[in-house]
């Protein structure tokens, strides 16, 4: 049976490409914000919603880990890992090269990934958040008159009509993002294009108080038994300065032994722990074209 999925849109945005890859035979439902497409599978309108979490350039999407940690209650079911290629586009109309646009529009993460290119080749010119990267290129398309380009991906050029000026602008090569896919039910991988690559367990940790050396404590609880951590992330916990959760990625799938009894270690020593999930991590594999442009654009 097909399963319905929140995506941040409009069509062709870099969670549009990560959602097609991961179910490419799925109905995918566009949503504007990150928190109305975790909202949609929350309030059972949607089966699955699949948001950004993670980019390898600027780091957490902090409204992301925010709604998981405080407004929602909605397990992680799987992640997956693509590159990201940001690109200077325009209106077909504006297609010169004398022409400078006043306005550039993006994502903030994309803007973000692109600012030392912005400062060096584009500096004075302003740039203007969107609420994703298509929605930048679809107000391009909606504006010829206007001096204005947007930072988007390759199929937001094709669906929007615009005309790419320069390729590969983000600033290092090895640019990725990690979505996640939340879902209240088990999640069906059907036709997956993307690359398994084992698994991950996701914690969240509460400190009982601060005193010396308690993430010390929490960390040993992994270390003596050997569990690898890919990430660890502090977030507020909106109680007042210096009160933080931590949201900690182990490099495994949900065990008997190992991950519950360093669970059972960290709730003796009064931390609160919550599991956000034990779920499949899938990678989409850089194209070797794509990733020789990027190359040889540095
Ligand atoms: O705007 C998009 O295309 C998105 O899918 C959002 C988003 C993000 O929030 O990080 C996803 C990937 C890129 O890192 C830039 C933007």
């Amino acid at each position: 049976m097909s399963q319905s999925i929140a995506f941040l849109g409009p069509k062709a945005t870099f969670t549009d490409l990560a959602v097609s890859r991961l179910f490419p035979d799925d109905t995918k439902i566009a949503m504007s914000t990150i928190p109305e497409c975790l909202d949609a599978v929350s309030e059972g309108q949607t089966d699955l919603a699949v948001v950004p979490i993670e980019n390898a350039l600027e780091g957490s999407v902090n409204i992301t880990l925010d709604y998981l940690v405080h407004e929602v209650d909605l397990p992680i079911r799987g992640e997956i890992i693509t590159p990201i290629q940001q690109h200077i586009m325009v209106h077909p109309d504006n297609d010169s090269p004398a022409f400078l646009p006043e306005t550039i529009y993006s994502h903030s993460h994309a803007i973000a990934q692109c600012h030392k290119f912005l400062h060096k080749e584009l500096s004075g010119i302003r740039c203007e958040n969107t609420t994703s990267t298509a929605a930048a290129a679809k107000i391009v398309k909606e504006n010829p008159e206007r001096k204005i380009a947007a930072i988007a991906n390759e199929m937001a050029a094709q669906e929007y009509g615009l005309q790419i000026t320069k390729h590969n602008i983000h600033d290092f090569s090895h640019n990725h993002t990690k979505f996640v896919v939340l879902s209240k039910s088990e999640v069906q991988y059907k036709n997956t294009t993307a690359v398994p690559q084992g698994y991950k367990t996701t914690l969240m940790v509460m400190l009982p108080a601060d005193h010396s050396g308690a993430l010390h404590q929490v960390l040993s609880a992994f270390a003596w038994r050997k569990l690898n951590l890919s990430k660890i992330e502090s977030r507020p916990m909106k109680t007042g300065l210096g009160n933080y959760i931590f949201i900690i990625d182990l490099e495994m799938k949900m065990d008997d032994v190992l991950v519950p009894g360093a669970i059972s270690e960290l709730e003796a020593l009064g931390c609160k722990v919550s599991l956000l999930g034990s779920y499949p991590s899938f990678m989409v594999e850089e194209a070797a074209d794509q990733a020789e442009v990027s190359l040889k654009t540095r």
